[in-house]
């Protein structure tokens, strides 16, 4: 079973659509990366596996589960995290308490035995911590823990952004262009991070990006679209060298 498939999507905006009959599935494992030109409906597509938008036709699977029969904070529980093409983060807040915010989702006890603080309140804190001590550990962040976000740069928070959809332990993750404002060295810190993730993690990755250098390091397969319709899928060469995405969207010269 693929982790994720998604069949016949049709996405409209005042009986536009942005995005018309996009079916692709993504493999357990897979870096899957998703390329366009600019309004050709990558993002539409993150908002419609997210809940953010419902689409008016379609099917979004998950590991078998249809997610359009979800809610949003559903689609969370059920595995999937994602990061923004604007950061979104709270910024006068630390590094470690961002992290820790992005646990949340895996809090079991209620508020009565937390206002106790019983045992099992005690188990589950120290779990939580240990986990974002290792997310920090695996990007290379412990010395940021107790920096406040605004103080950093622009490419630490969005390694903290990707550390807190990391935190929400998911089975797959949607990064809404990982590469955009990093210089080329934070770029290849991030391709090693993503190897990382999906290598060590086990996690699925599913990522728009305009930076072909990043997509070309890293990514398994590659979805073009433009129009909100599949130009092509296959691997990073068969795309690039695909006629039709060429002339759509590369360009010629490409
Ligand atoms: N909430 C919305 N209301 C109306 N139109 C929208 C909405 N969201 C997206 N669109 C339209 O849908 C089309 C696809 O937009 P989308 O943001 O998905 O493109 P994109 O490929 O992510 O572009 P970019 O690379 O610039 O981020 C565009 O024409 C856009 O204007």
């Amino acid at each position: 079973m693929s982790e994720l498939e998604v069949n016949n999507l049709v996405v409209a905006f005042g009986g536009v659509k942005a995005i018309n009959d996009v079916s692709f599935s993504v493999e357990p494992g897979e870096i899957y990366a998703v390329i366009g030109p600019n309004g050709a409906g990558k993002s539409t597509i993150f908002n419609a596996i997210s809940r953010v938008y419902t689409p008016q036709f379609g099917s979004i699977r998950f590991q078998g589960q249809e997610l359009l029969n979800c809610e949003a904070h559903e689609v969370v529980s059920a595995g999937i995290a994602r990061t923004f093409q604007n950061i979104e983060l709270f910024e006068n807040a630390t590094v470690l308490d961002n992290l820790l915010v992005g646990r949340a989702s895996k809090v079991r006890t209620g508020a009565l035995s937390e206002f106790f603080f019983t045992p099992r309140v005690r188990r589950e804190e120290h779990e939580h911590r240990r986990k974002v001590e290792d997310i920090l550990d695996l990007l290379d962040m412990q010395h940021h823990r107790y920096e406040k976000v605004a103080d950093l740069s622009y490419g630490a928070r969005k390694n903290v952004e990707l550390a807190r959809a990391l935190c929400a332990d998911p089975k797959l993750l949607l990064l809404d262009e990982p590469a955009s404002g990093l210089n080329p060295e934070e770029t290849a810190d991030m391709s090693f991070w993503l190897k990382d993730i999906k290598e060590e993690l086990g996690v699925t990755i599913v990522m728009v990006e305009h930076d072909m250098n990043l997509v070309g390091r890293i990514a398994d397969r590659v979805l073009a679209i433009a129009g909100g319709e599949v130009l092509a899928v296959g691997n990073v060469t068969e795309v690039q060298s695909n006629p039709t995405v060429q002339a759509a969207y590369l360009g010629t010269d490409a």
